[in-house]
């Protein structure tokens, strides 16, 4: 189990006059996984590379466990890296491939078949060891290479984007099997992607990062509650913001008087709810309701979105299907705004 500590960690690659990464700061507890979270070319990778060793930073720390471990060469971290596109040895048996970090550290032969024959089984490959990678899934050659990491029990395990070549049901399997193994070997782990679902569903804390700058690093739902801007509300799906004026319990603007929940920000700022938390007709009593024009629906199979025009303002809803079956574009519709699922950013 280790604790893994980035301190202001920057990368201006030669000849760049902007950092691709610039101070970065997180404290990994033991046995955790985080999600690095980003758009492409935000500046994942180049934190991978610099936690395993590939790269060196321009400024900035990383320790494990209180210890910088800058100078230590790639092969002496204790970390391993899985790629995007497995980057399996092709001439080398699959068990022969997952065997390998354990040949190089010379554990005898009979020790290293046992634990291949676990490791594959834990993967559910377990009759697959004789085989080349040519001759196997892009699935199974994923499991193949976090197999093949995971067998030398490293400190710290990094994931890059190891989901993003494989099919929506692959990619489902994949996940759980990561959390799992994950969950139950307690490696601290930091896992790259740039969707935001996966990294909701997997990791206990979420770092997003925009334009190589931590932009917020929290639990996964505070993203969805309490954003620290609009850019981060946007990368996670918000689309609501109306512009006006809090004094704390009431934000005002176009849209009309608004009652806000305890603790939001006072002064000029944007209201922005989600659009899954609006919620169609009047049932919640006469708290914040609207009245306003459907102007757009969409079925979508297991929801409706739907865009309302309320005053001046335009805001996106997604619904339960079942309630705005019937409801026709033109239509006047009320809404209600749930105070608790309001939130306000300053502007
Ligand atoms: N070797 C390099 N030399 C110069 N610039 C680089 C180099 N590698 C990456 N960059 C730049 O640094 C920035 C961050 O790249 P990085 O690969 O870390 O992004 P990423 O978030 O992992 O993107 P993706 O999701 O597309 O893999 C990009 O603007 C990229 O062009």
């Amino acid at each position: 189990m280790t604790h893994v500590s980035i301190k202001d960690l920057t990368k201006v690659y030669p000849g760049a006059t902007e950092p691709s990464l610039d101070q970065l700061s997180l404290e990994i507890a033991s046995g955790e996984l985080t999600a690095l979270l980003g758009p492409s070319g935000c500046g994942k990778t180049t934190t991978m590379k610099m936690i395993a060793g590939l790269l060196a930073p321009t400024s900035g720390d990383v320790a494990f466990d209180g210890r910088s471990i800058l100078n230590d060469k790639p092969e002496h971290r204790g970390v391993v890296m899985v790629f995007q596109n497995y980057l399996l040895f092709p001439y080398m048996s699959v068990a022969d491939n997952v065997g390998f970090g354990l040949k190089m550290r010379k554990v005898d032969k009979a020790e290293i078949s046992r634990r291949v024959a676990e490791m594959l089984d834990l993967v559910k490959l377990p009759d697959l060891g004789s085989r080349r990678p040519s001759e196997l899934s892009g699935g199974q050659q994923q499991r193949v290479a976090l197999a093949r990491a995971l067998i030398v029990q490293p400190n710290v395990l990094l994931l890059d984007e190891p989901l993003s070549n494989l099919d929506a049901h692959l990619r489902f399997e994949m996940r759980d099997l990561i959390r799992s193994l994950q969950q139950e070997m307690g490696i601290t782990t930091i896992f790259v992607t740039h969707d935001q679902e996966e990294a909701v569903v997997l990791a206990d804390k979420v770092a997003l990062i925009l334009n190589g700058r931590l932009k917020q690093y929290d639990d996964a739902d505070v993203f969805y509650k309490r954003p620290i801007d609009e850019a981060t509300a946007r990368f996670f799906g918000g689309q609501n913001f109306i512009e006006g004026d809090s004094d704390g319990s009431t934000f005002t603007s176009s849209f009309g008087s608004v009652a806000l929940p305890e603790g939001v920000h006072k002064g000029k700022g944007k209201l922005t709810f989600r659009p899954e938390n609006v919620r169609i007709g009047t049932e919640l009593g006469s708290e914040n309701v609207f009245h306003g024009t459907l102007e757009d629906k969409l079925y979508m199979g297991t929801q409706t979105r739907l865009k309302m025009r309320i005053g001046d303002e335009r805001i996106d809803i997604i619904s339960n299907p079942n309630e705005a079956e019937g409801m026709e574009p033109g239509q006047d519709i009320a809404v209600s705004l749930p105070p608790a699922s309001l939130w306000v950013l300053s502007s």
